[in-house]
């Protein structure tokens, strides 16, 4: 199982150290516009494969798509990430060119190749992927749900004062500040509702922090996170090259599912050897049906900001 990460900056390279940690690929190829930053890269966690017990092969690349060949996944992570106070879809006017051409390079190399996009504005740039490149919709995929549910657990189990372990809980709709849609109706704690524990108010105030999850790191670390949304996209990964048949909620494109069409936006799939095998129509309350069609306007709003 080969795969690719294309951008070697703090998302990327964690995400190249979990699928390492995990072993569960025989090769990982970094690949950064910067001149020898993939390879330095690549070589230290290689450093790491005695000490944390892994046989994956990591190699870094300046720029040198043929390194990529016979890819069966890529990871987008190139493009630039946002800086306190911006919004996801301010980076749209350079990210778009370098995810399109990114997209186009991967696929030239490795035509069947299933696409992982991280790079921000992802809903728009999953869509952007969809319009211009070449391969079929279960083989790209928008990872923003599976980091946005993390964070909601994370949100959940603090509220709770419980462990992690003991909760669930998922996130649709777009990845942004305003667009997620916590599903806190059916979150629950080893299968009791939260709402058994938690007031409307509390609940709320999860569903909140959640959303501007993303928006509280940057302000703290002054550059978007890295170590959950490298792990986010490595359990995708992982998914995937281990045919798990897993449930994540992932970007991807609609025809007629949750009532939306032409748009790449959160929803539950089912990820295993053909990327997303099968997405997943839950039944929404009238609530978050409502929250997810204004989610829903606010990517189709970003998507015409493209240039397609
Ligand atoms: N979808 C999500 O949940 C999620 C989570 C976190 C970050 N992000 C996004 O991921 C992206 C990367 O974030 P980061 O923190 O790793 O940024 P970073 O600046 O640390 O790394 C980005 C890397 O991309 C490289 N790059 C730029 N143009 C390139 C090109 N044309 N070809 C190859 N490499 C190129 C840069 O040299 C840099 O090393 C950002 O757009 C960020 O907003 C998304």
């Amino acid at each position: 199982m080969k795969v690719t990460i294309v951008g070697a900056g703090a998302v990327g390279a964690s995400c190249a150290e979990y699928i390492a940690i995990k072993n569960f690929a025989s090769e990982v190829v970094l690949l950064d516009i910067k001149e020898g930053y993939a390879e330095g890269k690549a070589m230290d966690l290689m450093q790491c494969a005695s000490l944390n017990a892994f046989d994956t092969k990591i190699t870094g690349v300046t720029n040198d798509y043929s390194k990529t060949a016979g890819s069966d996944i890529a990871v987008i992570t190139s493009g630039i990430p946002r800086k306190p106070g911006m919004t996801r879809e301010e980076l749209i006017g350079i990210n778009a060119g370098i995810v399109k051409s990114v997209s186009s390079n991967l696929i030239e190399h490795s035509p069947n190749v299933t696409l992982v996009v991280v790079s921000n504005p992802m809903d728009t740039m999953t869509y952007l992927v969809h319009k211009t490149a070449d391969l079929p919709k279960n083989k790209i995929i928008g990872m923003g749900g599976a980091l946005d549910s993390a964070r909601f657990k994370y949100r959940l189990a603090e509220a709770l004062e419980a462990p992690i372990s003991d909760v669930d809980g998922m996130v649709i709709g777009g990845h942004s500040d305003t667009g997620m849609v916590p599903l806190t109706s059916q979150a629950s704690r080893n299968s009791i509702k939260v709402s058994e524990f938690l007031s409307a108010e509390r609940l709320e105030q999860v569903a909140a922090d959640t959303k501007v999850g993303g928006a509280t790191l940057t302000k703290l670390l002054g550059t978007s996170a890295w170590y959950a949304p490298g792990a986010a996209v490595s359990g995708l990964v992982q998914a995937i090259a281990c045919d798990q048949k897993k449930m994540f909620p992932c970007s991807t494109y609609l025809e007629g599912e949750y009532g939306l069409n032409d748009i790449c936006i959160g929803v539950p799939v089912i990820l295993g050897k053909n990327g997303i095998e099968k997405i997943v129509d839950i039944a929404l309350s009238d609530d978050e049906k409502a929250k997810m069609q204004e989610s829903a306007a606010g990517v189709t709003k970003t998507n015409g900001l493209l240039e397609l």
